[in-house]
């Protein structure tokens, strides 16, 4: 069975909407499946997993969040290896710039990104449905 970590952060909860959806799509598939908060991750946790879903809503301008999701992002992802990543996030005013950004960030780190998914604002029956789709192919 494979375990795969979800990891985010959400400042008014559509991200972690999109969190938990990635998290029972994976769990459909039979992975043992942890949600676990941006603050709560080290790249000390890393190697207890085969595959790990990041979720960060566009912050800043065009940024991932600063104060929690970013440091640990910089800590994870020099230790990723050849694990299989996807990343996802909620964004609203934007046209997604943030996740081609993040995107080229991990795989210049050597990441293995195999999918990233956006969804404006709230997510709706089909957003939660991508992210579901999402965390099924990661498990
Ligand atoms: C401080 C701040 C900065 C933001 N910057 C952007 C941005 O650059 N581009 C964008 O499309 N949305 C931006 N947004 C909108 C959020 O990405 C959007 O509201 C998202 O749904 C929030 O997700 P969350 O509920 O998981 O926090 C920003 C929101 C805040 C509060």
């Amino acid at each position: 069975m494979s375990k795969i970590a979800v990891i985010f952060w959400s400042g008014t909860g559509n991200t972690e909407a999109m969190a938990n959806a990635v998290a029972e799509g994976a769990a459909s598939k039979g992975a043992e499946v942890e949600t676990i908060q941006a603050a709560d991750f080290s790249a000390t946790n890393v190697s207890g997993y085969d595959a790990l879903a990041f979720g960060c809503p566009a912050m800043g301008s065009e940024e991932l969040e600063e104060g929690e999701f970013q440091p640990m992002w910089d800590d994870v992802k020099p230790e990723l290896g050849d694990k299989r990543i996807a990343l996802f996030g909620s964004y609203d005013w934007g046209t997604g710039e943030w996740m081609d950004t993040w995107r080229e960030d991990a795989e210049d780190a050597g990441a293995n990104v195999v999918d990233t998914l956006i969804v404006n604002n709230e997510p709706d029956d089909e957003g939660l449905a991508s992210c579901a789709e999402l965390g099924a192919a990661l498990a």
